[in-house]
């Protein structure tokens, strides 16, 4: 079984690689949505595989980073491509959340990434 918690932050971003006259190449921003997604068994006395509330709390100051920042500032995220940011949050999260089989990043409502590990 899959559970899943969304969430949203708006952040700025510019790629740095892109080639010149690229529009992502200048300064913008985004209302991303991440989607932590969690497999396990389900605990036949809660119900549940993992409560939403504690997936919030683990994520919060991870989220904090994110959230009304400048993307590219963070160490880690110089070239702040949905495929790095769904990595860099893979990569902190994964420790942290056994259960975590997927990070989902939607950068814009047509375009995003998926990473479930190497
Ligand atoms: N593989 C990737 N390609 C692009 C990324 C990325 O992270 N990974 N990022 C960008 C830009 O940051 C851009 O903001 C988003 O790109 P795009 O989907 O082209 O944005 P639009 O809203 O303009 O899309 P339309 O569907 O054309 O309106 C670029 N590429
Ligand atoms: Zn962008």
């Amino acid at each position: 079984m899959e559970i899943f918690k969304e969430f949203t932050f708006e952040s700025a971003h510019r790629l740095p690689h892109v080639p010149a006259g690229h529009k992502c190449g200048r300064l913008h921003g985004h209302s991303f949505k991440v989607g932590l997604h969690l497999t396990g068994p389900l605990d036949p006395h809660t119900g549940w595989i993992r409560d939403f509330a504690e997936i919030k709390a683990i994520f919060k100051p991870i989220y904090e980073q994110l959230d009304h920042n400048y993307l590219n500032d963070i160490p880690g995220l110089e070239n702040p491509t949905s495929e790095v940011i769904a990595k860099w949050i893979w990569d902190q999260v994964k420790p942290l959340l056994p259960e975590l089989s997927k990070v989902r990043i939607h950068e814009t409502c047509t375009s995003g990434c998926e990473y479930s590990g190497d």
